[in-house]
Order: C-alpha cells, then sequence, then structure tokens
C-alpha cells in the first residue's frame, strides 16, 4: 500500500500513524479537529501516549486548532504517563488558546492529581473551579474528588463534601455514597458506614453491590465473619445480587480465620448462584489450604482450577512455590519444578522473586548445576538476578566444594555491585584462611552494603553472639592490616608502661591476666573505635561489673521470669546497662566528626547515617558487642600463650628466633611481615586447642533435622563441648594433653576438629582482629622479654564465660 495516501483506518503501528500525522498536518485545507482527534484517540488505543503528547506539541507549534475534547485525550495521556506538572501546562495552553475546558477534562486532571499524591494541587485546582464557577460540577466531579480523598485516607473530609454536595445542585448519588462507605469500612469504622447508608436510603439512594461489598469488606477485616455472611444473605433477602467480588471477600475472610471447609462451602456456593469463581478466588483458597497444612488438598485444587479453564499466573504460581508453605518450604522439589516449568509454558516470566525461591530450592537440594542453569535461564528471559540470587548460589557452590567456580562466580556479582551476605562472607573467609589466603582480599569497598534482607538465625548464642554483625563491620574487621601500627602503638605503651611501673628493673613480676586485659581493652577501643583506653575505661568498668552480675545470676537457680523482679542484683544490672548505653552514646557523641574512615565507631556512624533501619540504638549494640566480644577474648588467649611458653622455654626461644628473623633485627611486628609468623602461630593455636577461649558453644535446632541416623526434633538446645573436642585423644593423638605447637605445622585434616572461634554462619566475625593482634602483642613481648612462671602460681583453669586461670596469671618478666 502507498504510505502517501494512507487512511486513519490503516493505521496499524507507529510509523503508520506517523504517515497519517504528516498527510493530515500538510493537507491544504487542513483537516478538521475531528480527524486530529480520530488518529490520538487511536494512538491511546495502541497505548502510545507519548506520541500523542508529541503530535499535540506539533499541532500547536504550527498552529492548528484543537478543542477541548483533544485536550482531555492529552491530559489522560500525561495522566497515564504519570507527568502531573504537564497536565497543567495543558490547562496553561487552555486558556491561552480560549479552548474551554469541560467537567470531563477536570475530572481527568484531578484524577491525575489525585492518582500521583498531589492532594493540595487537586484541591486547589477544585476550590477554584467551585468558586470561579470555571465549569458545571457534576456527581462524577465530584466522586473524582472524594475517591481521590477517601484513597488518602481523608474520610471526613470526603464526608463533609458528600454534605455540601446534598445541599447543591449536583446530588449524591449511589456511587458517591458507596465511595464514603467504602472509605470508612476500610478503616474499620463499619458503624459509621452504616450512618451513611441511613442517610442515603430516605434519599432515595439504595445501596447496590458495591456498597455491601464494602460493608462486608469492613466486617470481615474486623474478622467478623459471621457478621459479614449475614450482610451477604440479607442483599439476597432484599434482591441485590452479589457477584464474585461479593464471594471473593467472605472467601477471604474465611481463609484469614482459617475456616477453610466454610470456605470452601461458599466456593461450591458461587457456581449454585450461577457465578463462577475467578482466579482470585482459586488463588485466596489455595493460599489458605497451605497456610492450615492441607497440601494434596491444595495440589488438587490447584488441578480443579486449571481444569475450570484458568491457566495458573504469576500470582498462584508464587502461591504453590513459596506461600506460607509451599513446596520449595516443604521441600517438594519435583512438584515446585514443574510449576515453574508451568509459568514458562503458558508464556507468563516468573519474577526475581520466584527464581529466588526455585534457586534456593535447588542450593538445598545440592542441586547448584540446576540453579547455575536457572540463572543462565533467568538472564536470558530479561529478568537480572539480585542480590539474593547471586548469594543463594555462591552459597551453594562453597557448600558443595566448588570454591573456585564460587569465586569466579563471586568475583563477577561484585564487580556487578552486588553485595556478598554473612553467611557467604563466613564460607568464604573459612575457606580462604583454609586454603591460606588473606581474607582482607575481599576489599571492603567491593561489598560495602548491609543486606537488610539478612534476618539474624535463629538457634541459642553465647552472650556474645545475640545480634547479626553489620556489613560495614564484618567487612572492615578483615582489613585488619590498616589496624597494625595502632596496634603496634598499644603495645609500645604497655611495655613502657610496665617497665616504668617495676621502677625499670631487670626483672620484674606481673600478673598478664590483668594487663593483657588492659592491653586489649586500649587496642580494641583504638582500631575499632578509633579514641583510647581512657575514653572508654568507663564503659569496660561498667562492663566487668556486669558481666560479674551475669554471672552470678547464670550459676542461681532459674526461675521463670525472675530477670524481670526488682530485686537488688537486677537493678543494679539495669543501671549498669543504662549507665553503659549512656557512655557509649557519649562515646559516639565525641568521636563524631573526629572518627577517621577505618574505625568501626565511624563505619557504624556512616551505618546509621546511610541505612534506614540501622540507627543509634543498632550503634549502641554493636559498640557494647564489640567492647565485649573483643577484649577478655583477645587477653585471656594471651595470657594462656604466656603461661605456656613461660613453662615452655624451648618454643619461647623458638618464637624469639623467628620474631628477631622476621623482624630483621630490631623493626617492629608489619602488616607485611605478620604472614611470616609461622611459630607464633602455631604456638597460638595450640594454645587455644588447650585452653579454647570460649569452652563450649551452644547451638538450637530451628527445624526437625537428621544427623547420620540421630532424629533431632524441632527446638534442641545443643552444648557443644569445644574443650572436649580439641582434647580428643582419637583425633589429636595420644598426647593431645600437651603442649606441641608442632601439630599445627601442618593443615588440619578435619576442619571440624578445631573450632575456637566457631564455625558456619555465626563464626566470630573478630578471628582474623584477634589473630593478628595476639601475634603483635606476642611478638613484641617475646622480643623484648624473657619469661618464667612466678612461683606464685597456681593453675586453677576457671570459666567465667571466658576460660580463665582462677588465680590470675603472675609471671617473670626478664629484660632481654
Ligand atoms: C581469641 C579471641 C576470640 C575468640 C576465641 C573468639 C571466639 C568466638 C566464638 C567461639 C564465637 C561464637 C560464639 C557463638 O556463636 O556461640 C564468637 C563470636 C563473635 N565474636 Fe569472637 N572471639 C575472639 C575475638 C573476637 C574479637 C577481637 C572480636 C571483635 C573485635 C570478636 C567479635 C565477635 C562477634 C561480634 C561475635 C558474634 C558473631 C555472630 O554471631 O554473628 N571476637 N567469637
Amino acid at each position: 500500500m502507498e504510505k502517501s495516501s494512507m487512511q486513519q483506518r490503516d493505521v496499524n503501528s507507529l510509523n503508520d500513524a506517523v504517515c497519517v500525522f504528516h498527510q493530515l498536518v500538510c493537507k491544504e485545507p487542513v483537516p478538521s479537529v475531528v480527524e486530529f482527534a480520530k488518529l490520538l484517540r487511536v494512538m491511546i488505543n495502541m497505548k502510545e501516549y507519548s506520541v500523542v503528547v508529541s503530535f499535540f506539541g506539533e499541532m500547536r507549534k504550527l498552529g492548528i486548532p484543537f478543542d477541548d475534547y483533544i485536550l482531555t485525550i492529552v491530559i489522560n495521556s500525561f495522566c497515564l504517563l504519570g507527568c502531573a506538572e504537564n497536565r497543567f501546562s495543558v490547562l496553561g495552553v487552555s486558556l491561552k488558546s480560549g479552548v474551554q475546558f469541560n467537567v470531563v477534562t477536570f475530572s481527568t486532571l484531578m484524577r491525575g492529581l489525585f492518582e500521583q499524591n498531589k492532594i493540595q494541587d487537586a484541591m486547589w485546582l477544585f476550590r477554584k473551579l467551585v468558586k470561579e464557577k470555571i465549569c458545571k460540577m457534576d456527581e462524577v466531579m465530584f466522586g473524582t474528588v472524594m475517591n481521590g480523598l477517601c484513597k488518602q485516607g481523608h474520610t471526613q473530609t470526603a464526608l463533609s463534601l458528600l454534605r455540601i454536595m446534598e445541599q447543591g445542585d449536583a446530588k449524591p448519588n449511589t456511587v458517591v455514597y458507596s465511595i464514603v462507605v467504602d472509605a470508612f469500612c476500610k478503616k474499620r469504622m463499619v458503624e459509621d458506614a452504616v450512618d451513611v447508608l441511613k442517610i442515603m436510603v430516605p434519599k432515595g439512594e439504595h445501596p447496590d453491590v458495591v456498597t455491601f461489598n464494602a460493608i462486608m469488606e469492613g466486617y470481615c477485616l474486623r474478622g467478623e465473619i459471621d457478621v459479614a455472611r449475614r450482610v451477604l444473605d440479607s442483599m439476597i433477602d432484599i434482591g441485590v445480587k452479589p457477584d464474585i467480588f461479593s464471594y471473593n471477600i467472605l472467601v477471604n475472610g474465611y481463609c484469614k480465620q482459617k475456616k477453610l471447609d466454610e470456605a470452601m462451602h461458599l466456593y461450591c456456593e458461587i457456581s449454585q448462584k450461577g457465578l463462577k469463581p475467578d482466579i482470585v478466588t482459586y488463588s485466596t483458597i489455595l493460599q489458605g489450604l497451605f497456610e492450615v497444612g492441607r497440601v494434596e488438598c491444595s495440589e488438587n485444587f490447584f488441578t480443579e482450577m486449571q481444569n475450570a479453564g484458568h491457566s495458573p499466573d504469576i500470582y498462584t504460581c508464587g502461591i504453590m512455590l513459596h506461600g506460607n508453605d509451599g513446596f520449595f518450604k516443604i521441600q517438594k522439589l519435583d512438584k515446585a519444578c514443574s510449576i515453574f516449568d508451568k509459568l514458562y509454558s503458558v508464556g507468563l516470566h516468573p519474577d526475581v522473586i520466584r527464581y529466588n525461591v526455585t534457586v534456593n530450592g535447588l542450593c538445598i537440594e545440592g542441586l547448584v548445576d540446576e540453579a547455575k542453569e536457572l540463572l543462565r535461564k533467568m538472564e536470558d528471559n530479561g529478568c537480572l538476578p539480585d542480590n539474593t540470587t547471586s548469594n543463594l548460589i555462591v552459597n551453594g557452590l562453597l557448600k558443595s566444594n566448588k570454591t573456585n567456580e564460587a569465586m569466579t562466580l563471586l568475583k563477577e556479582i561484585i564487580q556487578r555491585g552486588f553485595a556478598a551476605n554473612k553467611v557467604t562472607m563466613s564460607l568464604l573467609i573459612e575457606l580462604l584462611l583454609l586454603i591460606g589466603e588473606d581474607a582482607s582480599l575481599i576489599k571492603h569497598n567491593s561489598i560495602p552494603r548491609y543486606d537488610h534482607s539478612e534476618s539474624p538465625s535463629k538457634g541459642s548464642h553465647t552472650i556474645i553472639a545475640k545480634a547479626e554483625t553489620p556489613f560495614p563491620i564484618l567487612i572492615a574487621i578483615q582489613r585488619f592490616s590498616a589496624w597494625v601500627p595502632d596496634i603496634v602503638t598499644s603495645v609500645i605503651k604497655a611495655l613502657k608502661k610496665w617497665e616504668k611501673e617495676n621502677e625499670e628493673k631487670e626483672e620484674f613480676e606481673i600478673d598478664v591476666l590483668k594487663e593483657l586485659n588492659d592491653l586489649s581493652a586500649e587496642v580494641i577501643s583504638r582500631t575499632a573505635f578509633g579514641s583510647s583506653f581512657e575514653e572508654g575505661k568507663r564503659i569496660f568498668v561498667l562492663q566487668e561489673q556486669h558481666i560479674s552480675l551475669t554471672l552470678q545470676a547464670m550459676r542461681s537457680v532459674y526461675l521463670p521470669g525472675f530477670r524481670y523482679l526488682p530485686t537488688k542484683n537486677n537493678m543494679t544490672r539495669w543501671r549498669l546497662e543504662k549507665e553503659t548505653r549512656e557512655s557509649v552514646r557519649k562515646l559516639i557523641e565525641s568521636s563524631k566528626g573526629r572518627e577517621n574512615s577505618k574505625s568501626l565507631l565511624s563505619l557504624l556512624i556512616s551505618a546509621s547515617e546511610e541505612e534506614h533501619g540501622f540507627g543509634m540504638e543498632e550503634v549502641i549494640n554493636e559498640c557494647k558487642t564489640f567492647y565485649f566480644a573483643g577484649k577478655e577474648t583477645t587477653s585471656v588467649l594471651l595470657t594462656w600463650t604466656l603461661l605456656l611458653l613461660a613453662l615452655h622455654q624451648e618454643w619461647q626461644d623458638k618464637a624469639r628466633e623467628e620474631v628477631f628473623r622476621v623482624c630483621k633485627g630490631n623493626n617492629l611486628p608489619s602488616a607485611e611481615n605478620l604472614n611470616d609468623f609461622k611459630i607464633v602461630t602455631m604456638i597460638l593455636n595450640e594454645t587455644l586447642r588447650l585452653y579454647p577461649t570460649i569452652v563450649a558453644l551452644t547451638r538450637g535446632t530451628s527445624k526437625d533435622i537428621k544427623l547420620g541416623d540421630l532424629e533431632i526434633p524441632a527446638n534442641t538446645q545443643f552444648y557443644v563441648s569445644v574443650a572436649a573436642v580439641h582434647h580428643d585423644t582419637e583425633i589429636w593423638g595420644k598426647d593431645a594433653l600437651e603442649f606441641n605447637p608442632q601439630r599445627f605445622a601442618e593443615s588440619r585434616k578435619h576442619l571440624a576438629s578445631f573450632f575456637p572461634f566457631a564455625l558456619g554462619p555465626r563464626v566470630c566475625v573478630g578471628q582474623n582482629l584477634a589473630m593478628v593482634e595476639a601475634k603483635i602483642i606476642l611478638a613484641m613481648i617475646v622480643k623484648n622479654f624473657s619469661l618464667a612462671l612466678s612461683p606464685s602460681y597456681v593453675h586453677a583453669p576457671t570459666t567465667r564465660l571466658t576460660l580463665q586461670p582462677q588465680y590470675g596469671a603472675p609471671i617473670l618478666f626478664r629484660k632481654i
């Protein structure tokens, strides 16, 4: 067909439309407005709203006349494109061109403004129209305004407008009354809605099915499902025929109350009343059946739905896959996958959430390759994987020991700007440590976001492991090399203090438990909080007192609810808690603006500033966790190490020889040479094996699990004895109780034979920092002093949250 002679009726594509438009504008004389309006109408039907706007712009430039009908079409296009301001500019055009807007045009404009939440603009325009009598108000205009107001929660204003309407020419009809009834019902104010009914009926406006549906919904929202049912019956009695929405409201009400039999009964009633259940009816019941655990019923019902000619949509498939107890959650993988395939077969493209549920299911089943295949499929289908998808697959690969593949994928996702979540990080760090790589290679800037989708895993933990560590911290703490100079400075300061306090004597005795506790406090304070120990001192004192009271409480007989009673101890604990919070708060306040970016505190503060939901309370909690988790643990590790080296001179000599060699004489330890401290690391590990700082971990099962032949029910509490495993002769040989760092010269055969920092998702986030700190302190001590056990030492290991020498650790220091 010749393009030049195209007619309106030939417009099937955008190209055709452009051709026709050019023919129209070039014609002499210019065709009538009706011709242009027809073309614009076609464009609206083709959903080409921006083309309408651009044609209109062209018409104005060329001075082609237009009318109120064309303006309404243009405004409608702006509405559908969601540009409220532009609609106002059309209003300007109308005023300038002298083309009068009619009430339909203004109603369209008003609807658009409400849709865009521009209530003030809408109300300004409405008042202007009324005051200046720009156009005659009708029920549609009032209805539009009242609907807009009600949707934004301004029900009372809508009610006042209803009263005004009653006094004016445009009397409210059932549609208008129903808008207000519906608004009240949505707010569960059914009585107010019924009051509106009382006004409308005497005025001859009878409630229709929409009005009754609103009332039923109101009762359902209030949980008064039986009253809602009576409303349905009475509407039938007075001759108002319920529609499918009426039934769906009730079906939903019954399902919410887990009354599935009643819901099913109603479902049968739908057909008896000559109506057909729709996809909403089916999906509501499907969801309900899953929620009450009637999985088989839901499968049959799903089939029934398809037999009734309803192809499953994204929503119903979503319910079947991961609704409250969808197939994936109950591990019916084959069924879940077939539903997923169904989505493809009916040409529906699952969204990223559905993909993630499927990927998760596949990974749980160990089908990582299939999960990767799905990842490819999802990208082919134009659905971009998100953070969760990537993390799920990396985790799946790591758990299937496909480390290299996991690393490659991780690098790829980091390049794409995704964040690794905590579980991925823990697994990765564990693996990196296992293969001897530096975990700090995962740079801070590559994994910067705090993933709020993470929820703390269930189960019990020791007192330190209560909260999920935020991402910035998790990552920052792996960048320990930046803190090495701070740690070295703290150690130099401590060594000088020890010498000074002992009047520069050649040999002196110190209780290393106390001194190392102070040093470790200084280190954690400097590195993590950028402030000196002195500033944080008050917090440590309070923490010590708190711990001691907590220990007392733990050792006494447990009475349920006792911890809430205002006993003397509880009141002191509450006061200490309050004072601790206050001190941390002050420290945070005084640190603001003068922190350097590498400190944990500044990271926490910026996390709280950047991230919604991570507020000052979380900052305080994290600070407390780190003070608590990082101080005593490291100091007791060093205390036992010094005690063991004081007893085992040969290892002390070996360590010293290594330190001098690595530090090339008198140099200080640095980030670059820390990895060369092999013997020092072996000594620290052997100490952690013999005297694990945390002797036991507590864990709980969140669901029934099978461990070998053992079936363990959900909510079983476990007490995992780290010390028992570390001292097991079957694992460590006959000399398991001997101090022999040599055993750590080779890599361990079994990961779970040595876990002083725990394993898995709740692994200690500070383990690298702890080891770096311990290496530096130990290296600098043995480099400057030779150690011998004091005759006053009494060997009595005891557990005070951490494993400690009960009567302290007096050691004789001799200057080298
Ligand atoms: C020798 C030193 C350390 C040892 C032996 C140690 C040991 C542990 C253990 C066994 C856990 C797991 C507890 C459980 O889940 O029940 C843990 C958790 C934790 N540790 Fe350490 N830790 C040490 C040093 C540190 C340091 C220096 C920091 C911080 C600067 C730290 C911060 C944490 C945190 C925040 C947790 C909780 C992790 C979570 O559950 O998400 N730890 N530590």
